[in-house]
């Protein structure tokens, strides 16, 4: 591994092996973040994730009154160095405050989404403000929904983008739709909101429902710090209003699934076997799913409750078509492990992947034919064809990563071909994933 200030070249390695504990879920340490922080009483947070979209929710959270302390951490197994257990002091409701707030959510949009439903029935003036790519980020059905309750929310730029200017003020409830069909988040941000209401809602989801999995994380979140969500069908609820979240003392945050696509990809290309802990058959993340792709694909996996372990299976890994829609993060990984497959892969059903940190579906084309695949994109899928030669025909490529953490991490997958890889502004993964780089090569070898 050679790293000069923007880039980083990833030599050959066609080996993998050894056991890797994944950092805290970035999904549910946001989630876990923000229910503590409503709740009564102190929570604590256990396997934190540290990086930039968990400091954006702790700054926003500490400004608006919550009190987050952190202990050293004493666990020598810890996936991260400096992620002591956090305890955060609750609110017991809403945030409440009398002065105006600017708050920096960077690009996260776990912190945009739930803030932006959370703080338009909360006391105060609030400013939401963002990266540029924030600004690129729709969130028009989420504010529509909240309108439509009365919420106070104006766009300062576009409409229907951030940033937004939230003057907050109590809301009843009632009927309410919201469209899912562009981001889940929209849906989680809303539940998360209703049970503080002042009365009781039902919540009708429009649109083909994306990334549902990461909604069913959001309810079985909320249940657990003590809230109830009444599910009548797959598009309808019944929330009461004036409920109040309770902290459950101590929070386990499970290493994030999709942070372990990556090496249990490895698994799959690099021979294996490799252990990934922290997540497993007791998940509660959509991502683990990831593995029954790789499984599917030829790979063989072995499932714990707390872990996944891959091997490659005795004829490599094959192509074939995948819809993808219930892990749009990791199917990223499934994108570059698609270049060590027989034949072509087609992931099919990840329009939303144009919406995120950059459009996914035209920088991961533009970057696999870099390699020398052949790649063909439409409106919302892609299909990958590894060169004729397979692996030993790719060539070394310049991997430009669009400030996109999952373009630079699944890229490391490279490595398992002779031509290895340049990651440029490698940094990037900080945004869920600081020590990725360093992680990855601990377990790569030569033979
Ligand atoms: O709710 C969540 O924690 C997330 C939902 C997904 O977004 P969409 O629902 O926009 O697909 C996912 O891509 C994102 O990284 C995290
Ligand atoms: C889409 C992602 O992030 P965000 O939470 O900002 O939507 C992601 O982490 O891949």
């Amino acid at each position: 591994m050679t790293s000069t200030t923007n880039k980083l070249t990833l030599a050959y390695r066609p080996q993998v092996r050894g056991a890797v504990h994944v950092p805290g879920s970035k999904s549910i340490a946001n989630r876990a973040l923000l229910l503590a922080a409503l709740a009564s009483g102190t929570t604590q947070l256990d396997n934190m994730l540290v990086s930039d979209d968990t400091a954006r929710m702790r700054e926003a959270l500490t400004a608006l009154g919550v009190v987050i302390t952190s202990t050293p951490n004493l666990d020598e197994n810890a996936a991260q160095a400096d992620a002591g257990p956090l305890h955060v002091t609750g609110l017991g409701g809403l945030p409440n405050s009398t002065s105006a707030l600017s708050l920096f959510l960077g690009n996260a949009g776990t912190v945009m989404r739930p803030l932006a439903a959370i703080l338009s029935a909360s006391v105060g003036e609030f400013e939401l403000t963002g990266e540029p790519r924030m600004y690129e980020r729709p969130i028009g059905p989420l504010v529509d929904a909240l309108r439509s309750i009365g919420a106070d929310i104006e766009y300062q730029q576009s409409t229907g983008y951030p940033p937004l200017l939230i003057r907050g003020r109590k809301l009843p409830g009632g009927s309410l739709a919201i469209d899912g069909s562009m981001s889940s988040q929209y849906v989680s941000a809303l539940l998360m909101l209703l049970p503080l209401l002042e009365g009781d809602t039902h919540l009708t989801l429009t649109g083909t429902i994306v990334s549902k999995p990461y909604i069913e994380l959001t309810i079985a979140m909320m249940t657990s710090f003590g809230a109830r969500v009444e599910q009548l069908n797959e598009r309808e609820f019944l929330i009461q209003g004036k409920q109040q979240y309770r902290s459950p003392g101590v929070y386990w945050i499970e290493g994030d699934a999709s942070s372990a696509s990556y090496f249990l990809a490895a698994g799959a290309i690099g021979k294996g076997p490799i252990t990934v802990h922290g997540v497993g058959s007791d998940s509660l993340q959509g991502d683990k799913a990831f593995a029954e792709v790789l499984q599917a694909m030829g790979a063989e996996v072995t499932w714990a409750p707390r872990s996944i372990t891959v091997q490659s299976g005795n004829e490599g890994l094959r192509g074939g078509m995948f819809d993808l829609n219930h892990i749009p993060d990791a199917a990223m990984t499934i994108a570059t492990a698609a270049l060590f497959a027989e034949g072509s892969t087609e992931i099919r059903n990840v329009a939303n992947w144009r919406l995120k940190e950059t459009d996914r579906l035209h920088a991961m084309a533009t970057e696999l034919k870099k390699c020398g695949a052949d790649v063909e994109e439409g409106d919302d899928w892609i299909r990958i064809t590894p060169p004729v030669g397979g692996a030993a025909a790719l060539q070394h490529a310049d991997i430009a990563t669009y400030d996109d953490h999952r373009m630079a991490m699944c890229f490391a997958l490279l490595r398992f071909a002779p031509c290895g890889v340049t990651i440029l502004d490698p940094e990037c993964c900080r945004k869920t994933y600081p020590d990725f780089f360093s992680d990855f090569s601990a377990i790569v070898y030569s033979n």
